[in-house]
């Protein structure tokens, strides 16, 4: 039945290990390197040089460690009585101990540094993302592709960003082990170094084997755990426990919910027993090569090419460089695909950078007498019709106006265009003669509150969910957020909360109150009176309310001293509403098909006229005389 989840349409990377070849991996490497040593410099430019020089320090104490244990082998090897011989290792024997103290020691400081760093980056990144992702046009916002992107950028590369940096440190010592004990057999005799890439080479088939069978697995995997958290959440979430419980769909999901975990555990079962069968053939060759290269460490022996002490040397240069090779290839597996995201974020960052509304000297006015759109036409992304087509209109200060018209005939757009909040394509949009586009887009939006149908249910305190609106969760003025309160309705709703304005506005939280809808619509309105703006945008503000709090909205938006100073736009479906607006648009199709008052529309017998006399025809009463009265 999701089918379509399988692959997720953000997986752009995932398995990108798997497929790519040893070469290309290893050639990709040093730049991942040099972009997380950059983002590490950035963050913190001590703990990174710290980092470095521990981490170089701790594999050159590898290297030493080694050396000093050769000399400790030849020590023990040499002529004479074995109390003297040991007497002799003694002084290499304390280097090997005190190299591997020094080795430990460094280790430490290694992850010490990278305890500073990593949480660094983590929070860099993470609040340059939401800063960029939060001031993006708006109607970037509203581009399919851009959410994909910046869905994936949060899912995928911050959630790697945070364990990249352990990954490449581990890829770095890795590196650098296997470069001191390379360094170590060359200085033994150069042709162990063959023989050592003999030794290791089996060993990297079968981890490297091993780490594609689970990336390949991982792929099919993330997706099953994308379906499986789908059903989670479904059956977690409170918004959907009422539905749930009524369509007593419960069964059907936690059905589809094992169906799915069980597939998950059927592909572990597989992974694992494949791992098992690789590690297995990688043994097995890692045994024979091993054979092979004693055997020829043997013959170099025998030929007095190299001393009985270098060779004992030589094997445990070996052995120590087939683990710090297993490691090096697991984990530049990682480091491959993960860098992949990361990128990924880093070029949306980028992108999203040159996507900001535009920042100029040129204010809007803190008055705004009259708003002018002329001609305007506006398309949403990827839409082919423009949801408003050549509208033209003038609004003036003290003036309240009404949008009408059917779904989608581009009323919320309009409000959106002259408020600024989306940027004309064609035409223009002017405040007091000066086109909003040449406009600091933030002073433009500061001086508009909008109320929207369906608002935004903040979990803060109800004084945060009013104060908001000027930009700030802890100041408030008290008298203002009283006044909005009162106009809006909102005031007994806050006077019948546990803590009043300081009652936490979600039932998510401990002690957190839940609103109805209707009871969120009046805090939404005391948001936007709140602001004091001069431009008021309400979207349908009323759809949930009761008629006594609509017709109290109403009195205090339309008919007070308050709508004197700005300019206010209703939108709304209940014509009974909107009679008392100074002027009445009615849009059709995205463009502008009648305009005038109440009466001037009725008189016209319209579009507004029929839908006006479609509605009041409900509240007829059946009892038939006074029909005709009830409907005027
Ligand atoms: N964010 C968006 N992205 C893409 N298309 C959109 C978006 N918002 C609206 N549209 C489309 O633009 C057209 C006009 O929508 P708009 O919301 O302005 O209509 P409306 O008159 O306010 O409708 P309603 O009465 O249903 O609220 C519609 O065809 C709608 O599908």
């Amino acid at each position: 039945m999701v089918e379509e989840m399988e692959e997720a349409y953000w997986s752009l990377f995932d398995g990108a290990a798997a497929q790519a070849t040893v070469r290309q991996m290893l050639a990709r490497l040093p730049k991942i390197a040099r972009q997380i040593g950059q983002l590490a410099w950035r963050a913190d430019r001590n703990a990174t040089r710290a980092l470095i020089i521990c981490e170089l320090a701790s594999a050159a104490m590898t290297a030493f460690g080694l050396m000093a244990s050769v000399s400790v082998l030849q020590a023990l090897f040499a002529q004479g009585p074995t109390p003297d011989r040991v007497w002799a290792a003694l002084p290499q024997l304390l280097a090997v101990v005190g190299c591997l103290a020094a080795r430990g020691l460094l280790e430490g400081g290694v992850s010490a540094a990278q305890a500073q760093v990593t949480p660094k980056i983590r929070t860099a990144l993470e609040t340059e993302f939401l800063s960029l992702t939060a001031h993006v046009r708006l109607e970037v916002v509203d581009n399919p592709d851009w959410h994909d992107e910046a869905y994936r950028a949060n899912d995928r590369g911050l959630f790697y960003a945070r364990q990249i940096i352990g990954q490449v440190v581990d890829l770095a010592s890795a590196m650098l082990a296997l470069m001191g004990t390379a360094g170590v057999l060359s200085v033994l005799h150069p042709a162990l170094l063959p023989l050592l890439l003999l030794s290791v080479v089996p060993v990297g088939a079968a981890a490297v084997h091993s780490a594609r069978a689970r990336f390949h697995s991982y792929k099919r995997y993330n997706a099953l755990q994308r379906r499986v958290r789908v059903f989670s959440w479904l059956l977690l979430e409170p918004d959907a426990a009422a539905e749930l419980r009524s369509d007593t769909a419960q069964r059907a999901l936690l059905e589809e919910h094992h169906r799915l975990v069980s597939k998950i555990a059927e592909e572990d079962t597989q992974l694992g027993m494949r791992s098992a069968a690789l590690a297995l053939a990688g043994r097995t060759a890692g045994g024979l090569a091993l054979g092979v290269t004693y055997t020829a460490l043997g013959a170099m022996l025998i030929a007095g090419w190299l001393p009985l002490a270098a060779g004992a040397g030589a094997v445990l240069a070996i052995q120590t460089s087939q683990s710090s090779l297993k490691r090096l290839i697991n984990v530049s597996h990682l480091v491959y695909e993960h860098a992949m995201w990361v990128d990924d974020l880093l070029a949306f960052q980028q992108r999203c950078r040159k996507l900001t509304p535009r920042q100029n000297d040129l204010a809007a006015p803190p008055t705004v007498k009259t708003i002018t759109l002329r001609d305007v036409t506006y398309a949403y992304p990827g839409r082919d019709t423009p949801a408003l087509d050549r509208v033209s209109l003038t609004l003036t200060s003290g003036e309240a106006v009404a949008f009408v018209g059917l779904n989608g005939s581009g009323k919320s757009t309009c409000a959106r265009v002259l408020a600024g909040l989306y940027d004309a394509q064609d035409g223009t949009v002017c405040w007091d003669g000066v086109n909003v586009q040449e406009m600091d887009a933030q002073s433009v939006h500061a001086q508009v509150a909008c109320v929207l149908q369906d608002p935004v249910r903040f979990p803060f305190s109800a004084l945060s969910n009013l104060t908001i609106s000027t930009g700030t969760l802890t100041e408030a003025d008290p008298q203002r957020a009283l006044d909005a309160a009162r106009a809006s309705c909102a005031e007994q709703v806050i006077a019948g909360l546990p803590h009043q304005w300081d009652t936490l506005l979600s039932k998510r939280f401990r002690g957190g109150r839940q609103l109805s809808a209707g009871q969120w619509a009046k805090i939404a309105v005391g948001r936007g009176l709140y602001k004091k703006a001069p431009v008021l945008l309400l979207d349908e503000p009323t759809a949930s309310m009761d008629p006594p709090s609509e017709h109290g909205i109403y009195e205090a938006v339309l008919r007070s001293d308050l709508r004197q100073d700005r300019i206010t736009v209703l939108i709304s479906h209940r014509l009974a509403s909107v009679v008392d607006c100074d002027r009445i648009y009615v849009f059709d199709e995205g463009r502008i098909v009648e305009a005038g008052t109440h009466q001037e529309l009725m008189d016209l017998g319209g579009a507004y006229a029929s839908m006006f006399t479609l509605q009041a025809s409900g509240y007829r009463t059946t009892a038939g005389p006074d029909d005709e009265a009830v409907c005027a």
